[in-house]
């Protein structure tokens, strides 16, 4: 890939739809935190911190990714360092061109010294409001129930976030373990989401079959999918979502992290896109996957051959598909199309 291409994926203004914080805290930025909350690390030498924070192409499964986010959530129980991370995380978007992102967290793991779900959701938007004045990359941020949490909890989090709506909350999510916990189990919480006016996203078709996705559209009222890998196995299902523009938010390097593929160029987004899906590009977690957007575009580039004009149509996918309000929404599609069209990256 030449020089000037790979310019092009750097540059390029681009929207990051599925990005957890607690998956995105850098490695110094964790030295810093236990040391200032006297945490014992793992190891002495911050150069051996890395495997407990990052999983690599031969992490093995789901399970394996999730023993990574230990560490970090450990280091964010308190205001200033969810208020730092959250900060933090969106300057290294703004520095790899992304001016869109909604940020995922799951308040019910920040709760150990005592924080409230509300003031958990107060503090990460005080970091991301202050970045997103200083640096204009504009951020909203998507609540997340977690799959092995009892519904009565998963409700109070939703009704907790029900409260900032408007105020930079923007929808909730369902994630962690997809094996043993099959997305039925908490209709009656996005019921609830769904009734107070909240988009929904939901992990599904990642460690376990279509079936997920299937229920979470039909039931969960998902109007996009985490990942969605295994699609690929239910035709039906899969015009369905097509013909409803039903939004996949990829993340291919996670994807061969968690053995949700087998290797990259096993990885159905291309077939997906060609097939006229709406799949959009995203990273999932910046440590513990070792990646940035930027990077998933290269790889995605080499392996599957997208062209940057492709690239500059799966943006304008997940603009459209974001849960960003309305007059901020229309005012991005039409700098991304002004930002593409001088780069020649859509027919004039
Ligand atoms: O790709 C994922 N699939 C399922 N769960 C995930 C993934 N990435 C992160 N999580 C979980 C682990 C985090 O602690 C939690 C909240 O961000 O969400
Ligand atoms: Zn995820």
């Amino acid at each position: 890939m030449g020089a000037a291409i790979m310019n092009i994926l750097k540059l390029m203004p681009k929207a990051e739809l599925h990005i957890h914080l607690d998956g995105s805290v850098r490695p110094d930025t964790i030295i810093s935190l236990a040391k200032e909350e006297g945490l014992m690390l793992p190891v002495i030498d911050p150069n051996e911190l890395r495997p407990y924070l990052h999983a690599s192409e031969q992490c093995s499964s789901l399970t394996e990714y999730l023993s990574k986010f230990q560490l970090p959530l450990q280091c964010l129980q308190s205001a200033e360092s969810l208020r730092r991370v959250a900060y933090e995380l969106v300057e290294d978007a703004h520095r790899d061109h992304v001016k869109y992102m909604e940020i995922r967290f799951a308040p019910l793991l920040h709760m150990e010294k005592g924080l409230t779900v509300e003031e958990i959701i107060s503090h990460v938007l005080a970091g991301t409001d202050e970045a997103e004045r200083k640096l204009g990359t504009t951020t909203r941020l998507i609540i997340i129930c977690l799959r092995s949490h009892p519904v009565n909890k998963n409700l109070k989090v939703v009704h907790a976030a029900s409260a900032f709506i408007g105020k930079g909350v923007v929808g909730m999510d369902l994630a962690g373990d997809e094996v043993s916990y099959p997305p039925e189990i908490h209709r009656k919480v996005f019921e609830q989401a769904h009734d107070y006016g909240l988009p929904i996203t939901i992990h599904a078709g990642e460690a376990a079959d279509a079936n997920n996705i299937d229920e979470s559209i039909r039931h969960l009222h998902a109007a996009r999918i985490g990942h969605g890998v295994r699609l690929q196995d239910d035709a039906a299902l899969m015009q369905w979502v097509k013909d409803h523009h039903i939004v996949l938010e990829m993340c291919p390097s996670s994807n061969v992290q968690t053995k949700a593929v087998e290797s990259w160029s096993d990885h159905p987004i291309k077939e997906y896109f060609d097939q006229g899906i709406r799949v959009t590009v995203n990273t999932d977690n910046l440590t513990v996957s070792g990646t940035t957007l930027t990077k998933e575009y290269e790889r995605l580039m080499e392996i599957h051959d997208f062209s940057t004009a492709q690239f500059a149509e799966m943006n304008l996918y997940a603009l459209q598909a974001s849960f960003l309000e309305n007059p901020e929404k229309l005012r991005l599609l039409n700098y991304f199309r002004e930002e593409y069209e001088t780069m020649g990256l859509l027919p004039k």
